[in-house]
């Protein structure tokens, strides 16, 4: 069986991603979007701490580094928890370049290389088109380097919904600290009603 996927992408009629006119400056670093998010918060002990950065058109890069903590067999990265790695890139891409609140909806991951721990794996997420509420998204991440070695691809589907989504279906007493403390949440501001 053939390694390499076939199947156009987006698998759908799309519209290019205009990127958004308040999104971050190519070069800006981008703040956690919630502490206790287990991507990139820094209330999260053993999450994976992602670092994001804007880059120019509709692309962002990550750096994830691989700790102890994230191991499937011995001194190797999780499959899963690279997977989760991607999901925060690429929600990142959507949440920061759009500036729309968005939700993985699917999510494909191919696993090239395998990724040791210690290693930081660059990823970069690009924003490949939106049809109505939903938005495809792929990334490429690589082995300690922007151009190092491609260990692991992604592509998901993110569907854009309302401030709603959250409020109705979170835990209430998460979203009851959130009120107590809204720094938990980074505070750039999305448009909430698509
Ligand atoms: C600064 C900020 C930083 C922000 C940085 C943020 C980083 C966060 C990163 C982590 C992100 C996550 O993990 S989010 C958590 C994991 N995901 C979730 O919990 C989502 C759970 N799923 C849902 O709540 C729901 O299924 C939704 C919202 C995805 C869709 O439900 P809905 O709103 O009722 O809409 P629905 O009509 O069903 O779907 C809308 C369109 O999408 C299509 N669609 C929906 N699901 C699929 C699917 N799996 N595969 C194909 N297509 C699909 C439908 O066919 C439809 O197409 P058409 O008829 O329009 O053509």
């Amino acid at each position: 069986m053939s390694r390499t996927t076939t199947e156009v992408w987006p698998p759908v009629p799309t519209e290019a991603p205009q990127r958004h006119p308040e999104a971050p400056a190519p070069g800006a670093d981008l703040p956690q979007h919630y502490a206790y998010c287990f991507g990139c918060g820094d209330g999260v002990e053993q999450g994976l701490h992602i670092r994001t950065s804007a880059c120019e058109g509709v692309t962002i890069r990550s750096r994830f580094t691989v700790t102890e903590a994230h191991q499937g067999a011995p001194g190797l990265a999780h499959g899963g928890l690279l997977a989760c790695a991607f999901d925060e890139a690429l929600g990142a891409a959507v949440g920061n370049l759009l500036r729309k609140p968005a939700v993985t909806a699917k999510l494909e991951t191919e696993f090239v290389r395998p990724v040791p721990v210690g290693t930081t794996l660059f990823i970069d997420a690009h924003l490949d088109g939106v049809a109505g509420r939903k938005v495809y998204v792929s990334a490429e991440g690589r082995l300690d380097a922007e151009d190092g070695t491609v260990a692991v691809r992604a592509r998901a589907l993110f569907v854009q919904v309302k401030l709603s989504h959250f409020l109705e279906n979170g835990r209430p007493e998460d979203l009851a600290k959130i009120a107590d403390n809204p720094e938990l949440l980074t505070r750039r501001s999305v448009e909430l009603n698509p």
